[in-house]
């Protein structure tokens, strides 16, 4: 059974405004990134996944229950991270997570103190004296604690130090490497590229674009830089498979789409003193997505 499944999900506030016909698989045990610049629809998807707000249209199941029939169970079982945490101000952490364990039947603490520890949260201090990275760390940990089977985080690294993130990414593969699945939305690409199998990238309301995070890259052009020892006989700029190549001097920039040996067989005869090629990051395939592409149909492809 998948983690999460829809068909034409949607929740439309007006036309390519909110979640629109999202078409969606996450395996169990899968780390699941999400991501699309502001007010593309990613908590909107994220709250329609969770039973907070109800389907337009289409349907979807988390963990197998109907996202709006069976929210109940879904919040039952999911550890979520809402993108905006509200706290009861007068609670401290261990309280909230005594209360959480004593809802749960006695379930143990032992983990979320294990993750509090790591996060470096202060457990008894009143929520309410918190800082915003502080209370995230709270919810955090809130959803974390119960190891459950699916983690829907909305920008868990949000308002987090460097340092905390790298520990809230260790953890959720940490997740990963116990079959747990997670499905976590973020505009920082980076840490997407970091900790995510797949990744979708969504646009005004529509997916448009999944795919594995390496074959992402792969399709991806590299920076080309080279530096000659004296005047290039070959048209670099000319290649098949180069873009936007400059030529300043006896130096050399553009982009390379194709495999390293092309390029190195269209050197052989030139006199080099240095050579690097730069993989791209998500980061670039992002750019590439929004910014060079119109918008057409509704699965759109970059290579
Ligand atoms: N209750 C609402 N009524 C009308 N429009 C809404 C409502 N909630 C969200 N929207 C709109 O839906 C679109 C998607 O918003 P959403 O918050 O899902 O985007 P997002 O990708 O999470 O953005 P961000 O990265 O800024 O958090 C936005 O244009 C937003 O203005």
């Amino acid at each position: 059974m998948n983690a999460i499944e829809t068909s034409d999900l949607s929740k439309l506030y007006a036309p390519g405004v909110g979640l629109d016909r999202l078409n969606l698989q996450v395996a169990a045990g899968e780390i699941f990134g999400f991501i699309g610049p502001n007010g593309a629809g990613k908590t909107t998807a994220i709250r329609t996944l969770m039973g907070f707000l109800r389907p337009s249209g289409g349907s979807g199941r988390v963990l197998g229950h109907d996202v709006w029939q069976e929210r109940v169970k879904v919040h039952a079982r999911v550890g979520y991270l809402p993108g905006e945490v509200h706290l009861p101000d007068q609670h401290t952490a261990r309280e909230l997570m005594q209360r959480s364990c004593t809802l749960r039947g006695g379930a143990s603490i032992a983990y979320g103190l294990e993750v509090a520890r790591r996060l470096d949260l202060r457990l008894d201090a009143r929520l309410r004296t918190l800082s915003k990275g502080n209370r995230q760390k709270v919810g955090l940990t809130l959803a974390l604690m119960h190891r459950p089977e699916l983690l829907v985080l909305d920008e868990p690294t949000d308002g987090l130090d460097p340092l905390v993130q790298e520990t809230v990414l260790e953890l959720l593969r940490e997740a990963g490497s116990e079959g747990r699945a997670v499905f976590l939305s973020s505009h920082v690409l980076s840490e997407i590229e970091q900790v995510a199998g797949r990744v979708g990238i969504i646009r005004r309301g529509e997916l448009i674009r999944v795919e594995g995070v390496q074959a992402l890259k792969a399709s991806l052009p590299q920076q080309v830089t080279l530096q000659f020892a004296r005047t290039p006989v070959v048209n670099l700029a000319a290649l098949q498979g180069m873009s936007a190549g400059v030529t300043e001097g006896l130096a050399f920039r553009g982009w390379w789409r194709g495999s390293p040996d092309r390029l190195i067989q269209a050197l052989a005869s030139e006199s080099l003193t240095s050579l690097s090629l730069t993989p791209s990051t998500l980061e670039a395939a992002f750019l590439d997505e929004y910014r060079n592409k119109p918008v057409q149909g509704t699965v759109e492809h970059v290579a």
